[in-house]
């Protein structure tokens, strides 16, 4: 019941995993790794061990998400890890029948199969993973851990949708996503978690959260992971009459679509070809107007977003940071607060730059933190529970 747990964490450009023992009540990593830029390139592979030491790098292309978990384990076994007790997997959307985290029995399978229009970019990779890892790992129990489950606690102002009844009544409402890495920075603030907080989780897929004493009670992406701030390849919320215009002129059918508005918008869109935020950080750097576009319209959703929230909540005490921008992009987070001193927030310069821990400048009316996004140890806090029955 303490051995090796391992965890998937299938992104939309990235795999993550990990692997946790149970020590003193708490999960213990025995090692971590990210294979990124699946499907491209420069694919890389690393490894940290317990203590954060890189223990192995590798770039090749990792052409699909199955490939990298391949050369994942492959890695982890040669260094002497055994085959684990339970692997927990993230799913990001498991549409309107499955909202709790759950043992993945044949039936949970069936259900997800029918749900992969809900998050087309993540779902699918997803599902096959879970097969690839029930083929690897035949005799070990497999758990699904929900991006949605966090946000169950939405008011219904927030939830609904204004549609009709008939297509509300079958599902079509505000799931909200990165709940794991929301939860996982609620579990960082415990005990002392502020009554007013916004997290901004600023990676490839991005989103925002109001919380309320560590509550979802907002959250920017809705029924897909699509929608909310522009993201990498997504465009976020974007006026449905553009979406009709695009179908009704014959440029696209439903597939090409859900291609255009996952895979070819957003960053990558505006900058003219990269969605990775270092590189359109650096471009815009040396005075490219494309990558500078993208950088502005990038911080002003955040920024509005924020201001949205500061009235929902009432005022804002605390503001996270995470992700893969939010942990590491000093320019984004500079920028972003640089719009908010109405709001009484400050950032210090200096703290900023270092970007560990607390930003924020003596005197500013909340607190500006950076905290890393854990959706991974808090993938293994909800298998192991779910082990255990
Ligand atoms: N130093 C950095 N500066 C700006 N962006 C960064 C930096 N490091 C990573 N990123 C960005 O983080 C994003 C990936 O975030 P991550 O949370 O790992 O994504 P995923 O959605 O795949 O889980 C990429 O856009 C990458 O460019
Ligand atoms: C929900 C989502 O967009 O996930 P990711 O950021 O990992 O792509
Ligand atoms: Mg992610």
């Amino acid at each position: 019941m303490n051995g090796p747990l391992l965890v998937i964490n299938s992104g939309s450009s990235s795999l993550k995993f990990g692997v946790y023992a149970h020590r003193e009540g708490h999960e213990a990593v025995l090692f971590k790794g990210v294979v990124r830029h699946i499907g491209g390139e420069r694919g890389t592979l690393s490894l940290q061990d317990a203590h954060g030491q890189k223990v192995f790098e590798k770039s090749a292309p990792y052409p699909t998400q199955r490939e990298a978990f391949e050369r994942a384990m492959d890695r982890l076994e040669s260094l002497g890890h055994t085959p684990p007790v339970a692997i927990g997997h993230r799913v990001v959307h498991g549409g309107p029948h499955l909202r709790e985290h759950r043992a993945l029995t044949e039936e949970v399978l069936h259900t997800l199969e029918a749900t992969t229009h809900f998050a087309p970019l993540h779902v699918p990779p997803a599902l096959e993973l879970i097969h690839h890892a029930r083929e690897r790992y035949p005799s070990v129990p497999q758990f699904a851990c929900f991006d949605t489950v966090f946000h169950r606690t939405l008011p219904e102002e927030a939830a609904v949708f204004p549609v009709p009844r008939q297509y509300r009544d079958q599902g079509v409402e505000r799931y909200g996503f990165h709940g794991l890495s929301y939860e996982s920075i609620v579990e960082r603030l415990k005990p002392r978690v502020p009554e007013r907080t916004v997290v901004a989780h600023l990676g490839s897929g991005a989103s925002l959260a109001a919380l309320r004493h560590g509550i979802s009670v907002d959250t920017t992406m809705g029924f897909t992971p699509t929608s909310g701030i522009p993201m990498g390849t997504r465009t976020g919320d974007i006026d449905p009459g553009v979406l009709l215009w695009l179908l009704r002129q014959g440029h696209v059918d439903a597939g090409g679509l859900e291609s255009l508005v996952n895979h070819d918008s957003g960053l990558k869109a505006l900058s003219g070809g990269t969605s990775d935020m270092s590189e359109i950080t650096r471009a815009a750097g040396f005075g490219d107007a494309s990558a500078a576009l993208a950088l502005s319209v990038f911080v002003r959703s955040i920024a509005k977003t924020i201001g949205a929230y500061a009235a929902v909540l009432g005022g804002i005490d605390l503001l996270v940071f995470t992700g893969g921008i939010g942990e590491n992009s000093p320019i984004v987070r500079q920028r972003v607060c640089a719009m908010l001193g109405h709001l009484g927030l400050a950032l210090d310069d200096a703290r900023n730059r270092d970007g560990q821990g607390v930003l924020s400048a003596p005197g500013s009316r909340g607190t500006i933190q950076v905290l890393p996004s854990e959706e991974e140890e808090q993938i293994a806090r909800h298998t192991r529970r779910l082990m255990r029955g």
